[in-house]
């Protein structure tokens, strides 16, 4: 396998994630950025890398792997452009309609697909120990409260929903509730209450580069495998090697 760094489409780049990202690629040796792209751009290149607007999407040089963290109105254009390119992509982007996770899955037969709702190590920890509770306690009730900055558009989170997926799967009933305030950057708590005790299973997240890094690490594995639709766990936090 040739040791040449991987070649990153960041998508989404001029946002809180995209920023990221940009960073934090610059400091690691196995990826680089040849290409940000977000809806609307003003510099044509920043620290090196190119950028281009939505609209330009088609001239962005050859890559091996997208990273979107953009808005679902962006995706469907960047999933046919991968697929076309027969680049793998890695999203991260919350708020999708079942009809673009369906797109998803299907391009998935062409090229390397992972989504997550939360790319930290620290939430897929959680979202087993979710799974667990719900297996011992499927009686008792099952509430996800999310809270998350003001900017946020998609409720409740796609952590939220997934977690409360894992929950619903083993047995439990899960509903929702989400806080919007000020510049939060993503708590979740699911908590099991039963008749004279409570179990709450708590993440705070304090930084963005925790799913950064997730999602950097994830693509740079991503690249090395064939067609599928992939889980993180299996991607990333089941092999560690
Ligand atoms: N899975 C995970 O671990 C995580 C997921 N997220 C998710 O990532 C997404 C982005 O979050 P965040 O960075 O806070 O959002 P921001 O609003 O800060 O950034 C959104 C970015 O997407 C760009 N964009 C918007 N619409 C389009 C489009 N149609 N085509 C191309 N680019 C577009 C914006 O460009 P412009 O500035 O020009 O409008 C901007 O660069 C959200 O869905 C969020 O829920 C966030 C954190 C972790
Ligand atoms: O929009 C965010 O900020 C986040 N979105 C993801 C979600 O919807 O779960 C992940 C994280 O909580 C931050």
């Amino acid at each position: 396998m040739s040791d040449q760094p991987i070649r990153l489409l960041i998508h989404g780049a001029s946002g809180r994630m995209g920023r990221a990202l940009l960073r934090l690629c610059e400091g690691r040796d196995d990826c680089r950025a040849v290409a940000a792209v977000a809806r609307r751009v003003d510099q044509r290149v920043i620290d090196g890398v190119p950028h281009f607007a939505a609209a330009e999407l088609h001239g962005v040089p050859a890559f091996d792997v997208a990273v979107d963290f953009s808005l679902p109105d962006g995706l469907d254009r960047l999933l046919a452009l991968c697929v076309q390119r027969g680049a793998a992509l890695v999203s991260g982007t919350t708020g999708l309609s079942d009809e673009q996770q369906l797109a998803l899955t299907s391009a998935a037969e062409r090229i390397p697909v992972l989504w997550a709702a939360n790319y930290s190590l620290g939430v897929a920890v959680l979202d087993e120990l979710v799974e667990r509770a719900a297996r011992a306690l499927g009686d008792w009730d099952c509430d996800i409260v999310e809270a998350h900055h003001v900017h946020k558009q998609d409720a409740p989170s796609g952590t939220a929903l997934a977690l409360g997926e894992s929950a619903r799967r083993a047995g439990a009933a899960p509903r929702y509730a989400s806080l919007r305030a000020g510049d939060i950057v993503g708590e979740h708590t699911v908590q099991f209450s039963g008749i004279g005790e409570r179990i709450e299973l708590v993440h705070r997240a304090t930084s963005r580069d925790i799913f950064a890094r997730g999602a950097l690490a994830a693509a740079v594995r991503l690249t090395r495998q064939g067609p599928g639709r992939y889980g993180l766990r299996e991607l990333l936090f089941a092999d560690p090697g």
